[in-house]
């Protein structure tokens, strides 16, 4: 089983990416803001606990995350692997992940970023909230807000996966097809 992370700052473009890489290596895509965001829409239980958090731009609090990942993990017993995009998001989502992998006779593969610059991430996240219909992408504060979550909480993962050994990084400018070759090369080189 392969089991990547897709790693970075709202708007680099791992849902984007991983359209591709999960066709590609026949993996079992799972976007916790993708969740989320059904969730809502179809105003489940668990839609009702993430809205306030999501509508602020601000996390979801890690035991309903991590809760509602591994329901969806379970639900996929013979995948060839997954491309967790979203998630893990803080070191505690990351040991949580660490402890329930093995428990399914598993582990993280690799985690790789996708890289760029915040003013060139804002602008992209603004042009996405012009036609996605995201209220978190519409507002230039509520970006501010996940970029300070990102910053303070997420963050500290990439140390978490070099002292691992799992942390790759990739350039994110690039047209769509540039930045797959990259992600693919580091993929077929683990
Ligand atoms: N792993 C997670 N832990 C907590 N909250 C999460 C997680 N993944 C997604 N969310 C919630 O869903 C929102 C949207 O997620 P996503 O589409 O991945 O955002 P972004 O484009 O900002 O990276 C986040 O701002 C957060 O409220």
């Amino acid at each position: 089983m392969i089991n990547i992370v897709l790693f970075g700052k709202p708007g680099a473009g791992k849902g984007t990416q991983a359209e591709f890489l999960k066709e590609k290596y026949n993996l079992t895509h799972l976007s916790t803001g993708d969740i989320f965001r059904f969730n809502l829409k179809n105003d489940t239980e668990l839609g009702k606990k993430a809205r306030v958090f999501m509508d602020n731009g601000e996390l979801v609090p890690c035991e309903v995350t991590t809760a509602m990942l591994i329901d969806e993990v379970k639900k996929h017993p013979d995948t060839a692997g997954f491309l967790f995009d979203g998630y893990p998001r803080t070191i505690n989502q990351a040991e949580a992940l660490d402890k329930f992998l093995p428990t399914i006779g598993s582990s993280v593969t690799a985690t790789i970023a996708l890289e760029a610059d915040d003013e060139i991430l804002v602008a992209r996240l603004l042009e996405r909230g012009k036609t996605s219909g995201r209220a978190d992408d519409q507002d230039e504060e509520k970006i501010r807000v996940r970029y300070q979550e990102y910053n303070e909480k997420t963050a500290p993962l990439i140390g978490y996966y070099k002292e691992q050994n799992k942390f790759h990084a990739v350039n994110g400018i690039g047209t769509i097809e540039e930045i797959t070759e990259r992600l693919t090369s580091v993929i077929n080189n683990l």
